[in-house]
């Protein structure tokens, strides 16, 4: 198929939500990625794994344009460039990113997080006095009972759980319809509980976005039971169901034996 869409282009011929080929980064001389090329099919979930320093951060803050790599091909949709656009533009065109610290606004309440993230403006207080349409209220009800709150809109969201805000967190990204979420250790902090609400929360959202989770926790990453790719040293050491890559004898030497 080729890489720019043809007139009548239509979405369930993309072959690849994101796709990367030869992509390496260096910091001062070191490979922070090497080499690295991913493909992610529409509608996928992929779990991303491997030990500090292998570079995932690194490989996120290159898909949203915080980081340029050297080299190497980072396409979104089959035929988006991601190099040659800055963040704020790869997030208008569609990728949502998850940092690992939630940036929730703690003196609003959940709904007002929510309704602000809906609306998109930089100021709160045009936000919080735009009125909202019914469609616009349905759909933050919506979101509300995905991520679990529906019985927490009026709440402060610094009164919270620290799962609580991740979940409203997440939820903000989701109401701004992106077509490609990205994940980036959710499940840190998290009771155990919470860890396997975030799994199936995320399974959940999957049923109609492509997830890519960064993670440590296996028992997050058993029960996504996705696709998993190891990354190791900047580049892709293993991928596949983790049953298969958790038996590899080189993916136990570098990251799961340790
Ligand atoms: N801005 C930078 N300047 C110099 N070195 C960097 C920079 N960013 C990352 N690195 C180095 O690149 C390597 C990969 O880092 P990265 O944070 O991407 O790994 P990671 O897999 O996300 O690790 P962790 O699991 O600890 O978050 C590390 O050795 C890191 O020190």
């Amino acid at each position: 198929m080729s890489a720019v869409p043809k007139p009548g282009y239509h979405p369930e011929e993309m072959q690849s939500m994101l796709y990367l080929n030869g992509v390496t980064k260096s910091f001062d001389g070191f490979k922070a990625i090497n080499n690295l090329s991913l493909d992610i099919a529409p509608g996928e979930l992929r779990a991303i794994i491997g030990p500090n320093g292998a570079g995932k951060s690194t490989m996120m803050d290159i898909i949203t344009g915080k980081t340029r790599p050297d080299v190497g091909e980072v396409r979104f949709r089959d035929s988006i460039d991601l190099t040659r656009h800055d963040e704020a533009d790869i997030a208008n065109l569609g990728i949502g990113r998850k940092f690992q610290k939630p940036t929730v606004i703690e003196s609003l309440t959940v709904w007002e997080n929510l309704e602000l993230a809906l609306v998109g403006t930089r100021s709160v207080l045009s936000a919080l006095f735009h009125k909202l349409t019914p469609a616009q209220r349905e759909r933050i009800d919506e979101v509300l009972s995905l991520i679990g709150l529906a019985s927490r809109t009026s709440l402060e969201a610094g009164n919270l759980s620290h799962g609580q805000k991740q979940w409203l967190e997440i939820g903000m990204l989701i109401i701004q319809g992106p077509e490609l979420l990205l994940v980036d250790e959710p499940a840190a902090g998290m009771t155990d509980q919470e860890t396997m609400e975030t799994a199936a929360l995320l399974k959940e959202i999957n049923r109609d976005h492509t997830v890519v989770v960064v993670e440590h926790d296996m028992d997050f990453i058993k029960a996504l039971d996705s696709k998993v790719t190891v990354l190791h040293e900047g580049s892709v050491l293993a991928e596949g169901r983790l049953e298969v890559v958790s038996a590899d004898p080189r993916v136990i030497e570098v990251y799961l034996g340790r």
